[in-house]
C-alpha cells in the first residue's frame, strides 16, 4: 500500500503539491487525476524518493522508498518514458537496469513478450515512436516482478490498440493482487481502467472515492426542454413553474432549457397545469469528462482565453440576458459552472465522510492567498531530480 499524510512539495514560492493525504491500496487500479499541473509527477516523483517533501511524507509498505528494502524488485515506475539512453537496443538498455538491480537476465525476455517488443529488442530505442517507447518503459517498471507498479501518464502516445492493452495490463497487474497507481488527465480513460480515483487540483486533494460513486455522484440527471421558438413568453412562464416547483433551469444555446431536479413527467405535468405547449422533452445525462472538468475547473493553472464550458454548457444565444432566466445560485457570476474552490469555504464534492485524504480545512491554504515565501530552497531542483533518476 501506498500511503501519504499531509504531502506537501514547494518549489521556491511555487506549491506543488499541498497537504496531500491519501491510500493506494493493493488488488486495484487507483487513477491519480488531474489537470496539466496540478501536481501529479511531483506526487509521484515524491513517492519514489526522487524528490523531498517540503512537510507530511509517503511511504511503500509502511517505509520511505529510500528506506524500503529492495526497493526495485518492490516498485517499478514509469515516469518519463523519453528517459531511455537512445543510443542503447531495447533489450541492452532493460538487461542493465536488471543488472543494476540484481534481476535475471532471462526476466528481460519475459517483459519484452509481455509488453510485445521482442521483435524489436535488438532496435535502438532513438528509433523508437512514442508508443513504442512507453512499451519499452512500461518493460522497465515490470521488470523486478514488483509488488507496486507506478505509472506516470502511461497511455500518452498510444494509439486506441496501445491503449486498450495498457487498460487491461494495468487490469491484470491489480487483479494479480498488486498496488496499482496510475497518473492520467483524461477522466474517459480512467473511468474505463480504475476501480478508485484520487482527484487533485492545484496540488490539493479534490476527490478520493470510488469510480462508482463518483459516477453515481456526478452523472446528474437533466432534462431538455423546448417551448415553441415563436412564443418566448411560453419559455418564460414555464421556466417560471418549474423552478417554482423546485427545479433548477439553465438556459441553452439553442433557446431549450436544461432543467434539474424534477422527474420528466412532473415537468409534464407543470406544462401542462402553465399551459404551455411543449416542442421537445428528453432525458439526458451529464457526462463524466464534464463533471471532472467542473470539479477540476477552479483548480486549473494554463486556461485558454476560449471559455472551457464551450461544448459542454452551451453559450447563452444572442439576446437571451440571463437575467431573464429565474435565479440559480451563483449563476451570472464569474465560473458560476464551477462548485466553488476550496478555500471559499466547504468541500465543493461529494467527499465519504471521514475519507483519509478529505481536506484538513483547519489548515492555512497557500491558494487563498499569495503564496508563502519559502526560504531560499535547498530542496532538489528539477535538474536534481531529472539526475537522480
Ligand atoms: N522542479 C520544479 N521547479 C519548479 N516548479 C516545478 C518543478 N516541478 C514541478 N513544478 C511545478 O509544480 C506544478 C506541478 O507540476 P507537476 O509536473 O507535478 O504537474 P502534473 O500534474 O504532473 O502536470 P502534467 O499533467 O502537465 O504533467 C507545476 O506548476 C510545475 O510547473
Amino acid at each position: 500500500m501506498i500511503e501519504a499524510v499531509g504531502l506537501t512539495k514547494r518549489y521556491g514560492a511555487k506549491t506543488a503539491v499541498y497537504n496531500l493525504s491519501f491510500q493506494v491500496r493493493p488488488g486495484t487500479v487507483t487513477g491519480f487525476l488531474g489537470p496539466n499541473g496540478s501536481g501529479k509527477s511531483t506526487t509521484m516523483r515524491m513517492i519514489l524518493g526522487l524528490d523531498a517533501p517540503t512537510a507530511g511524507q509517503v511511504t511503500i509498505g509502511g517505509y520511505p522508498y529510500r528506506k524500503l528494502p529492495n526497493a526495485p524488485r518492490q516498485v517499478g515506475a514509469l515516469l518519463d518514458a523519453k528517459a531511455v539512453h537512445g543510443g542503447r537496443h531495447a533489450r541492452n538498455h532493460l538487461l542493465c537496469l536488471a543488472q543494476l538491480s540484481g534481476i535475471p537476465a532471462r526476466r528481460v525476455d519475459e517483459v519484452l513478450g509481455v509488453v510485445g517488443l521482442q521483435d524489436v529488442a535488438k532496435k535502438r530505442s532513438k528509433g523508437f515512436s512514442l508508443g513504442m517507447g512507453q512499451r519499452l518503459g512500461i518493460a522497465a517498471a515490470l521488470l523486478g516482478d514488483p509488488q507496486v507498479l507506478l505509472f506516470d501518464e502511461p497511455v500518452n502516445g498510444l494509439d486506441p490498440e496501445g491503449i486498450l492493452w495498457v487498460r487491461n495490463l494495468m487490469k491484470s497487474l491489480a487483479a494479480e493482487g498488486r498496488t496499482v497507481f496510475v497518473s492520467s488527465h483524461l477522466m474517459s480513460e480512467m473511468a474505463l481502467t480504475a476501480e478508485h480515483l484520487i482527484v487533485i487540483g492545484r496540488g490539493q486533494l479534490l476527490a478520493d472515492m470510488s469510480v462508482r460513486d463518483f459516477i453515481s455522484a456526478n452523472s446528474a440527471d437533466f432534462a431538455r426542454v423546448r417551448t415553441p421558438d415563436t412564443e418566448p413568453q411560453q419559455r418564460e412562464k414555464l421556466t417560471a413553474a418549474l423552478t417554482e416547483a423546485g427545479g433548477q433551469v439553465l438556459p441553452e444555446a439553442d433557446g431549450a432549457l436544461r432543467v434539474m431536479g424534477l422527474a420528466l413527467p412532473r415537468i409534464s405535468d407543470l406544462a401542462h397545469d402553465a399551459d404551455v405547449r411543449l416542442w421537445e422533452l428528453s432525458p439526458h445525462q451529464a457526462s463524466l469528462e464534464e463533471a471532472y472538468m467542473r470539479m477540476t475547473q477552479g483548480a486549473v493553472d494554463y486556461r485558454s482565453t476560449v471559455d472551457p464550458r464551450a461544448g459542454l454548457q452551451e453559450q447563452l444565444p444572442p439576446g437571451a440576458a440571463p437575467q431573464s432566466q429565474p435565479p440559480v445560485p451563483g449563476h451570472g457570476q464569474p465560473g458560476w459552472y464551477a462548485p466553488p474552490p476550496p478555500q471559499q469555504g466547504g468541500q465543493p464534492f461529494a467527499m465519504p465522510q471521514g475519507a483519509p485524504g478529505a481536506p484538513a480545512g483547519a489548515q492555512p491554504n497557500p491558494y487563498a492567498g499569495a503564496a508563502p515565501q519559502a526560504p531560499a530552497s535547498p530542496e532538489m531542483t528539477k535538474r536534481d531530480s531529472e539526475e537522480a533518476r
